[in-house]
Order: structure tokens, then sequence, then C-alpha cells
């Protein structure tokens, strides 16, 4: 099978706890792969890893059959990852909508008016066209992250790494997420507590309990 992830005896200890060990997982191409798990059992922790945000694990880490152990070998793969934080609130670098959402395009060299109509075409896509040229900190928590959604997919990455995605949604906004995550064909690592979105989104489910990652 071609695999987007592969992690191989993945092992991760934080200064209190073994959070997993010896995990493994492959996603393959165009995969959707969920994982849950309860409160503190190191969901955001493994997608962090996966996203190339923290090194300090042992075993092996894969994107595209490439082991990555640093963050300089990790830097030829990190414009295919497009990772959503469970927090949102640090995440933006511009003062409004349309804007932060051009700005990974302006960022890769496209054009200002390329730039401005993709982002246009993806708030409409994501259905927050009304938010275009609101102030990113006045927006509510769930308006800030279909607006952070809207930032990760333009750049079409191969792989999405989302974490609790639907977090702080209405039912309408989760709904037209379901949509368009299930329109989108990509490698996907999907973390949430609401087995229901999960169940609409992602055939593959692990839970993480007691350091393992087992298959549901
Ligand atoms: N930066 C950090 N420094 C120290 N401990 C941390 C840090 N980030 C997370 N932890 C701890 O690591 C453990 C796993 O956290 P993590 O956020 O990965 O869990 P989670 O499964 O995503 O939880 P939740 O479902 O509540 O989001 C927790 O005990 C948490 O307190």
């Amino acid at each position: 099978m071609s695999c987007s992830i592969t992690l191989k005896k993945l092992s991760y200890k934080n200064e209190a706890n073994e959070l997993f060990k010896n995990i493994d997982l492959n996603v393959g191409h165009e995969e959707k792969v969920a994982i849950i798990g309860a409160n503190g059992a190191g969901k955001s922790t493994l997608l962090k890893i996966i996203a190339g945000l923290n090194f300090c694990f042992e075993g092996e880490l894969q994107l595209f059959h490439n082991p990555i152990k640093n963050k300089k070998e990790y830097e030829k793969f990190r414009s295919d990852v497009g990772y959503l934080p469970q927090d949102v609130n640090d995440y933006f670098l511009c003062p409004t909508v349309i804007e932060d959402v051009m700005f990974n395009l302006r960022a890769k060299g496209e054009a200002k008016e390329e730039a401005y109509h993709k982002a246009i075409l993806m708030l409409e896509e994501l259905g927050i066209s009304h938010l275009k040229d609101r102030i990113i900190y006045e927006l509510s928590g769930g308006e800030q992250k279909i607006v952070a959604l809207a930032g990760i997919l333009i750049t079409k990455p191969k792989i999405l790494l989302l974490d609790e995605p639907t977090n702080a949604l209405d039912t309408q906004a989760e709904n037209r997420i379901i949509e368009i995550l299930n329109s989108i064909k990509k490698s996907m690592i999907i973390v949430s507590h609401h087995k229901s979105f999960i169940d609409k989104l992602a055939p593959t489910i692990y839970n993480l309990s007691c350091n393992e990652l087992e298959l549901i």
C-alpha cells in the first residue's frame, strides 16, 4: 500500500508520563483515519509529532515512505502537510479574514489578485463569505476555526491533520465541514471527541488509550 504517513514503534514520554509506546500506524494515500481517546491520552501530542512540531520521540515517523528524525528533514515535506491545531487563538498572522486566508498563497509567491480570487472562492466553499472583511480576533471560536481551515485548504496540502475540527461549531457549520472533508481526496488524520462526527467521515477509527493505539 502507498502510505502518506507511517509510524513505526513510536514512543513518547513527557516530563510526567509515558503517553504512548511502540505505536504503529499507516495512513494510506487519500485514506481518512480518526483518533479518539480520553482527555489527556496524548492525541494532540501525537498529531503535533506528525505535524513536525515535536521531535522528542522514539521510533520512526515517515511521510511518503521517507523517515524523518528532525526539523531539517521535515522541511522538505512541510508544505505537503496542513495542520489545524485544537486551539487556533494564536494561529492567525493577519488582521482580517481575507488577508489571513490569502497569506499562505502570498508567502508562496502567488500574485495578489490570484491569491485574492482563490481566497474568495475558498470562503464561498466553506460558507463564510460574510466574514471576509471581519477582524479575526473579533470572531467567535467556531468562526475562527473555519477561517483557519480555509487558510489550510487553500494551499492544497496532500495531508490534513485536524485536531478537533468541529470543536465550537454549531450543527450547521459541522455539517458543512463534514460535507467538505468528505469531498476532499487527501490523506487525513482527524482527532475528535465527537463520535457522530467521525462516523460520518472516517471509516477507520483508532482509540488512544493506555499508551496504545487500538483499532475499533
Ligand atoms: N506543552 C506541554 N507541557 C507539558 N505537558 C503537556 C504539554 N502539552 C500537553 N501536555 C500533557 O500531555 C498529556 C497529553 O496531552 P494532549 O493534549 O496530547 O492530550 P489529548 O489526548 O489531546 O487531550 P484532550 O482530549 O483533552 O485534548 C496531558 O497530560 C497534558 O497535560
